[in-house]
Formats: structure tokens, C-alpha cells, sequence
């Protein structure tokens, strides 16, 4: 029978323990601080920021909040990531994703400072995890989320045929490093990949984050597979959906993280859980 796995019951055993540590951090007179910044008007985008903004607050997070209007520029931008590097009462910033127009998102986040890079995005950080060096250093939130909920539910990796659909520098690729590092067999497979099925039946993990429902389907599945599914994607009835079309064979599907109410929770849990992380190295 299928297993499904609730990242909103981890996501919110995460919670409590950052709230421990931000209470701790309060009693050295320190307070974390997160300053998030949104260009343009994209509604999915408005929606992740208010939820950031409110999970920091409830959890005693300073955050600040930049907005820029989709004809901004990129100097203006990097101008304003330039003074909240400076900025003493912020240790965590964050772009969010995606841009609107020309504006490249790799050039701007490699305006942040590494140290405050709580997205993990910037080459230093993504270097650093790629070559699975020691040490603290932020890691992209999703992948990060989707590596706890695995463990969380004991889904052995080392050794393990590991198929991650999607190559994004937000999903698909610091997974595939995290995934590496913890002795996974992984493909990356993408839009020029020919017939995923032939990977995706032999694995005993599918993590599909491409962004397109329907990607793949139940029967694509190996008996008693585990499918990650990190889509969010709207029906034409604006319900969220994920990438993965289940049918009604899902006995196929040994675990599953469902949408809503799988990754999706864990990413805000994860950004949280690192901006104290970054708060307490600065020590
Ligand atoms: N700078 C970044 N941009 C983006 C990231 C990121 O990690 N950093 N990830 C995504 C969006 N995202 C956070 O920013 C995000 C996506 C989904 C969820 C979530 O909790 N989903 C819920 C449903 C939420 C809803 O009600 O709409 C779920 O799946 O259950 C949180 C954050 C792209 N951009």
C-alpha cells in the first residue's frame, strides 16, 4: 500500500525547533534577520513571499521586505543587495524567483555575499556543495526539504538508483549534488531526454521537478518506487497540482509526497531553519 509523506507534519516539527533556536539566540540579545526581495507583480511569487514573510514572524524572525517593479533594473537591484550586505541587522538574503524580463537572476545573486546567501544559489555555495566540502555553508531550500523528508521516512540512498526529471539551479541540479553526497546512483533527466520511461522504471526514487503536470504517470513507476514530486502547477480549475498524473493503479507507488502538502511546505520550513542556521555561524 501506498505511503504517503506529510511535509506539513515534518515541515512543522522543523518549525518548533527553529523557534528554539531563535528564543536561544534572543537570550544572547541576538535576533536573525531575513530580508526578501520580489521584482515584478507574479502572483504565485506574491503568495511564497507572504508565507515567508508571515512564517518569519511567527517564528520571531526579523524580515524585511524589498519590492521592485518589473521594469526595475538590475543596478538597481544589486544596489540594494549591496547595502543590505553591509546591513548588520540582516545575515540571510534572498531574490525571489523567478524574474520577470531580461533580468538575469544569476548575475544578481552573485551580488550576495555567500555568507548571506540563504538560498544557496550564489557559484561559491554551489561549488562548495559540489564538491561536498566540510564546513557550514547554506544549500538550496527545496532540495535541502526534499533530502529531510527522505530521511525523515527512513528512504535508504546510498547505493540506490536515484532519477531526478528537471535541471533547474533551484531544484534539479543542487539535488543532484546533495543526492551524490549521500552515495545515490542519480540521473538527470530533461527535456532532451529520450523515453523517461526507461530510466524512471528501473529507479527506486523519482523526484520530478519540471514544472509540467502530467510529466509522468503511475505506470512509469518500478513496484514500490518512491515519488517525489516537487511540481505546482495550476488546473483550469486553479487547484494546485504536481507534475505526476496518478491513475488508480497507484499500489504501483510504495511512497509519495502528495501537492499540496508535500515539498512545497518544506522549502519555507528549510529557508527558516537556515537563516537562524546562518545567524548562529556568525558567532
Ligand atoms: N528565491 C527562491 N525562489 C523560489 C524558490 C526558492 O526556494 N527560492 N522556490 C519556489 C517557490 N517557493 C519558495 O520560494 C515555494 C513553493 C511552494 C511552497 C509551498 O508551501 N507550497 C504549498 C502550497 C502553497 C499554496 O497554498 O499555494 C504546498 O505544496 O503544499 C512554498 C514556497 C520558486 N521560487
Amino acid at each position: 500500500m501506498v505511503e504517503r509523506i506529510d511535509g506539513r507534519v515534518v515541515a512543522q516539527l522543523i518549525n518548533q525547533a527553529t523557534k528554539q533556536r531563535v528564543e536561544h539566540l534572543a537570550q544572547q540579545g541576538r535576533t536573525p534577520g531575513l530580508a526578501v526581495l520580489i521584482v515584478g507583480e507574479n502572483p504565485a511569487s506574491e503568495r511564497y513571499v507572504r508565507m515567508k514573510e508571515r512564517q518569519a514572524q511567527r517564528l520571531g524572525i526579523h524580515s524585511e521586505l524589498y519590492r521592485f517593479s518589473a521594469t526595475t533594473t538590475e543596478a538597481a537591484i544589486i544596489k540594494q543587495i549591496n547595502q543590505l550586505n553591509e546591513n548588520q541587522k540582516i545575515n540571510a538574503i534572498l531574490v525571489q524567483a523567478p524574474l520577470p524580463g531580461e533580468l538575469r537572476f544569476d548575475r544578481i545573486i552573485a551580488t550576495i555575499a555567500p555568507r548571506k546567501d540563504v538560498d544557496g544559489f550564489h557559484p561559491v555555495n554551489v561549488g562548495k556543495l559540489f564538491l561536498n566540502l566540510p564546513g557550514n555553508y547554506p544549500v538550496a531550500c527545496t532540495p535541502l526539504g526534499i533530502m529531510t523528508l527522505l530521511n525523515h521516512y527512513r528512504i535508504p540512498l546510498a547505493g540506490k538508483q536515484v532519477v531526478v526529471i528537471g535541471r533547474s539551479a533551484i531544484v534539479g541540479k543542487p539535488l543532484l549534488a546533495l543526492l551524490l553526497n549521500a552515495n545515490a546512483s542519480v540521473s538527470i533527466l530533461h527535456q532532451q531526454t529520450i523515453n523517461l520511461r526507461t530510466y524512471t522504471k528501473n529507479a527506486d526514487v523519482v523526484i520530478v521537478a519540471t514544472g509540467h503536470s502530467g510529466t509522468v504517470t503511475t505506470a512509469d513507476f518500478k513496484q514500490g518506487a518512491c515519488v517525489v514530486d516537487v511540481g505546482q502547477n495550476l488546473d483550469q480549475d486553479q487547484h494546485l497540482i504536481g507534475d505526476v498524473a496518478y491513475d488508480d493503479e497507484l499500489s504501483q507507488v510504495g511512497f509519495l509526497t502528495p501537492v499540496p502538502g508535500g515539498v512545497g511546505p518544506m522549502t519555507i520550513a528549510m529557508l527558516m531553519q537556515q537563516t537562524v542556521a546562518m545567524c548562529e555561524w556568525e558567532e
